[in-house]
């Protein structure tokens, strides 16, 4: 899949994923929400989750083949910010292995959300080829093995949500 991010730029540039994933050709910046393609806008504010039918079938536009993050400071990713062309989805429980936030529950950094999102979709060695250049990468994988991949297993965004719910009465 194709990876665009609408890149707000006011996170810190020396630790900004999508900008070292700029830097290695595996996305597009896009600095305006017009020059931002259509995809699957990944927005933790969506109300669908992200599962397996969100996968692109023949015959669909390119849109579907393409995920959108929002790269941008949590401080300011609030709700008005995902104001950007697509299909809005939300990933499921998932922990950030990021030295930033380690550890913290569906606060993912952009390469996490994309890495997360590729897993759901069944194209787990892209997910592994972009987190394969952080020195921390393998340890988002590590702690969210099991559940990516049984949210990988899902049919739809209701399975997704049966199965995070496990994971939220565990919490
Ligand atoms: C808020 S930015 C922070 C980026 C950080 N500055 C970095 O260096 O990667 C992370 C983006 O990843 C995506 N993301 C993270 N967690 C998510 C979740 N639980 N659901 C959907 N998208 C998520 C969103 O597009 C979100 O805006």
């Amino acid at each position: 899949m194709e990876l665009h991010v609408r890149y707000e730029g006011d996170d810190d540039p020396d630790k900004c994923s999508a900008r070292k994933l700029a830097r290695m050709d595996e996305a597009e910046l896009h600095r305006a929400t017009r020059s931002t393609p259509p995809g699957i806008v990944l927005n933790p504010f969506a109300e669908q989750a992200l599962s397996p039918a969100d996968r692109p079938t023949p015959g669909d536009g390119a849109r579907h083949s393409r995920l959108v993050a929002l790269d941008c400071s949590w401080e300011t990713a609030e709700r008005e910010a995902f104001d950007l062309e697509g299909v809005h989805r939300s990933l499921p429980f998932l922990v950030a292995g990021n030295p930033v936030n380690y550890g913290t529950a569906f606060q993912l950094n952009t390469v996490e959300a994309f890495a997360g999102a590729l897993a759901i979709l069944g194209e787990r060695d892209h997910a592994e080829r972009l987190l394969s250049t952080f020195s921390w990468g393998h340890t988002f994988l590590e702690l969210n093995e099991e559940p990516l991949e049984r949210y990988a297993n899902c049919e739809d965004s209701s399975d997704v949500i049966d199965v995070q719910d496990d994971y939220l009465a565990e919490e």
